[in-house]
């Protein structure tokens, strides 16, 4: 049964409850809290959450750097601003209780997201958005789990937030208008261009994105060159600012993972989805990229 609000969702956002805080979550976080919401941030323990809140200053620091070239008192003052509208916690129920508009950006799995929707759909105040910042899950397919579909879309954020400038906002055909609108205003408060794209797999840039990626996986897999030069030839002869190899270290191998396995299960026949050994090698050994110190490359743990 679908409820619908009884208040209009046209009011501005002022209160965001953020549900993941690894590479997405805490990059959305951040940029909400530097435009004046106020935002608590979820995740599964509270050692995760520290991280996070760790990330983010550091990330502030690379921004204020900019801003505030020579004056490292409005550097210091700046951080503490933004971090002052922000709460870290580990209880999702308990932080959708006075928000506006809560994002998901949890592990890119559809059960795990069905789960967690379902249970905030309880405890959501009736005026409350939700959306999902799914690389490529259908946002029906999440929305399902709810009874507020009118009050349900999707808000894809590119990685790394503070810097990416793009939102994709989209709406399932249940989004009200409304709803639509304040996801779109929202994007634009924090900074980003939106365009608006149809519940369609993998969106604008991802349904183009994947494919590519993933050709250049089997690139290297069938032994025609290696991850180095493919992204030596993406960035000087295609002028990308990475090579699909570095990108998928960045974006993180278990996602790409997740992305891949749940598009293949969606579209069996289609050879652009088809799984890959290598992909599938390198997370069986931890091997996720950035953020595990090893993808395709080997970084400096931290
Ligand atoms: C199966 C396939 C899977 C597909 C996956 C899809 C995933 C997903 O759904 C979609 C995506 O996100 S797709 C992914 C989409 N993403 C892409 O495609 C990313 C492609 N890569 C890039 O655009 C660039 O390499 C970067 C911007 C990442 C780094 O730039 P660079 O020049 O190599 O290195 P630099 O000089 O260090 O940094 C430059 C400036 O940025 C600043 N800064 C950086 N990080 C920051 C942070 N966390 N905080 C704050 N600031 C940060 C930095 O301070 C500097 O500022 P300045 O004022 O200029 O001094
Ligand atoms: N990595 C990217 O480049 C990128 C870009 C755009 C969108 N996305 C999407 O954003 C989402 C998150 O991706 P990420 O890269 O930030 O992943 P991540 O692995 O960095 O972070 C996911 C976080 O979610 C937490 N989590 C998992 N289940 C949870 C639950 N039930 N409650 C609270 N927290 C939970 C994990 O502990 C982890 O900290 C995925 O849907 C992904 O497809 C990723």
């Amino acid at each position: 049964m679908i409820v619908r609000a009884m208040s209009s969702s046209t009011q501005p956002i002022k209160t965001v409850a953020i549900i993941g805080s690894g590479l997405m979550g805490s990059g959305i976080a951040q940029v909400a809290a530097a435009s004046g919401h106020k935002v608590t941030v979820v995740d599964q323990s509270q050692e995760i959450v520290d991280k996070a809140s760790a990330s983010i200053q550091k990330s502030l620091g690379r921004v204020v750097k900019k801003k505030f070239p020579d004056d490292s008192k409005a550097q210091q003052t700046y951080i503490a601003d933004v971090m002052s509208h922000l709460s870290l916690q580990t209880d999702a129920v308990d932080a959708v209780k006075s928000a506006d508009l809560v994002i998901e950006a949890i592990v890119e799995n559809l059960d795990v997201k069905k789960s967690l929707f379902s249970s905030l759909d309880k405890a959501a105040p009736p005026h409350t958005i939700f959306a999902s910042n799914t690389s490529s899950i259908p946002i029906k397919d999440i929305a399902s789990s709810t009874t507020r579909l009118d009050r349900f879309g999707g808000l894809h954020f590119f990685n790394p937030v503070p810097v990416m400038k793009l939102v994709e906002v989209i709406r399932i055909p249940e989004t009200s208008d409304e709803t639509y609108s304040a996801l779109e205003a929202f994007g634009k408060a924090v900074g980003k261009t939106t365009v608006q794209c149809k519940d369609t797999p993998g969106f604008i840039v991802n349904r183009l994105l994947v494919p590519y990626m993933m050709e250049a996986v089997r690139l290297v897999e069938r032994g025609e060159a290696t991850p180095r030069d493919v992204d030596i030839a993406m960035k000087l002869g295609a002028g990308y600012p990475m090579g699909p190899f570095e990108l998928s270290d960045y974006v993180g191998l278990d996602t790409m993972k997740f992305i891949i396995d749940g598009w293949m299960e969606r579209e069996p026949n289609n050879p652009l989805f088809s799984k890959s050994e290598l992909l599938n090698k390198l997370v069986a050994e931890g091997k996720l990229g950035v953020k595990s110190g090893e993808g395709f490359y080997p970084y400096n743990k931290k």
